[in-house]
């Protein structure tokens, strides 16, 4: 069995959905079709989040309304049976009359999944209009989680289960990605980004033959195209190398999704959803040979330096403080440095919660922020990939190991 995995730029519209059916036509006989939701819904989803939580007068129609015919200007595109669509939409707006009393990410899960849940429904309508015998399946029935909502761990064992009671090559499985379910059965998601995670989690419970992500790029290359003018496919690539450049934030898969196919040595195939007949690029277990620099880019990023206001050095108890501090206020650390007085992190520009952790932290510690900088990560570097990139930058932090280097900056230009 294979599983496929269609992100929300491969389904932003009529014609990407007919795209996806064509794919699957032709390529996914009884495959598990894993889908995000459509164009940039989840966003949209989170504004009507905040307009939930903070209404003010006509928002929440509003976002309600964008998010309504956004999905109805593509089933006009479409054939097929779309009532079930509409009923989600419904229950979405019977939702946002109740008044707000959960807890923020509760309430977050329960109506960005939603999402989805559209997106899969408007597809597997679809599939099935086309005479592809399809499966419909609720991965809120399947992927267990525990209740750590917008970033749920998965319950392997019960995951298995219930994937390997439910999915058959009986039909194609249209699927969501990104969501699960608590054991009490409130509705979670698994990270933003996370349907690639979850078509990985089908792949290792099911023993599939391979997964293949489709995206709007030939497949993993050696930097980002947003950023890049001259990039060069990665044909082949050691799962290794795939955690390490998604580690570092190659944004072209998500970093969670390669460990459990590697522990099964799936093939994760990265394919061109514009041009479906290209090979792209395989990860697999190879062997290390061209060992092409690949370049990661995150910007908006903020420095934070960290000094004992008892002038104490950082040693076990100041860190188990710190790095405390930041899991409870749920900021992820891209790059750490300590010297014997000072504790310096990078970490994305998150206005949401970083302030707040900054009040914490400087309970205890002189506190240096500068923020508007960029984190360059070099994988497989040489000196003269290092000059490249630091041109009209100024160099504020340097970590190196054998095979990367990563750079903080700040952009002179
Ligand atoms: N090393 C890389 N190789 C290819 N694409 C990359 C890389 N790093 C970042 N990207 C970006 O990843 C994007 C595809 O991922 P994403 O937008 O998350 O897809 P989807 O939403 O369809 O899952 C590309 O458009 C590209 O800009
Ligand atoms: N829709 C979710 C999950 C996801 O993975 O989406 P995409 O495959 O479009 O990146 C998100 O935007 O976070």
């Amino acid at each position: 069995m294979k599983v496929f995995k269609f992100g929300g730029a491969s389904v932003k519209d009529a014609a990407g959905v007919q795209n996806l059916a064509e794919i699957v036509r032709t390529q996914g006989k009884n495959a598990v079709v894993v889908v995000s939701a459509m164009g940039k819904t989840t966003n949209a989803l989170e504004d009507l989040v905040r307009a939930y939580i903070n209404p003010r007068p006509g928002q929440i129609q509003a976002r309600l309304q964008t998010i309504r015919s956004y999905h109805e200007s593509i089933i006009h595109g479409l054939t097929g049976n779309f009532t079930s669509v509409y009923q989600t939409l419904e229950t979405l707006e019977a939702y946002l009359k109740q008044p707000f009393t959960g807890l923020y990410d509760e309430v977050y899960d329960q109506i960005v999944s939603l999402g989805e849940i559209m997106s899969t429904q408007i597809v597997a309508a679809y599939l099935a209009n086309t005479g592809i015998a399809t499966r419909w399946t609720d991965a809120r029935q399947l992927i267990a989680t525990d209740v750590t909502f917008r970033e749920g761990r998965v319950d392997w064992e019960e995951t298995n289960r219930r994937i390997n009671n439910t999915v058959t090559t009986a039909a194609v499985t249209v699927t969501q990605g990104f969501i699960g379910q608590s054991p009490d059965g409130r509705t979670t998601t698994l990270g933003r980004e996370g349907s690639d995670y979850t078509a990985a989690i089908f792949a290792y419970c099911l023993n599939a033959e391979s997964v293949t992500i489709w995206k709007d790029v030939p497949g993993v290359l050696n930097a980002d195209p947003k950023w890049f003018d001259q990039t060069v496919l990665l044909e082949k690539i050691t799962y290794q190398d795939a955690i390490e450049l998604a580690y570092y934030g190659a944004t072209v898969i998500h970093p969670k999704t390669i460990k459990p196919l590697q522990n099964k040595g799936i093939p994760l195939y990265v394919r061109s959803f514009v041009k479906p007949d290209a090979p792209g690029t395989v990860i697999g277990h190879y062997e290390r040979h061209l060992l092409i620099p690949s370049f990661i880019f995150k910007i908006n990023q903020v420095l934070i330096s960290l000094h004992p206001n008892d002038f104490s050095f950082i040693a076990e108890d100041n860190l188990s403080r710190i790095f405390g501090r930041f899991a409870q206020a749920g900021i992820k650390i891209n790059l750490m440095q300590n010297t014997a007085i000072s504790f310096s992190v990078v970490v994305d520009n998150n206005q949401d919660r970083i302030p707040e952790l900054l009040g914490q932290l400087r309970q205890d510690f002189r506190v240096s922020y500068n923020d508007g900088l960029e984190l360059i990560t070099i994988r497989y570097y040489d000196q003269s990939t290092i000059d490249r990139v630091l041109v009209n930058k100024k160099l504020l932090l340097e970590q190196k190991s054998r095979y990367t280097v990563q750079l903080v900056v700040k952009d002179l230009g």
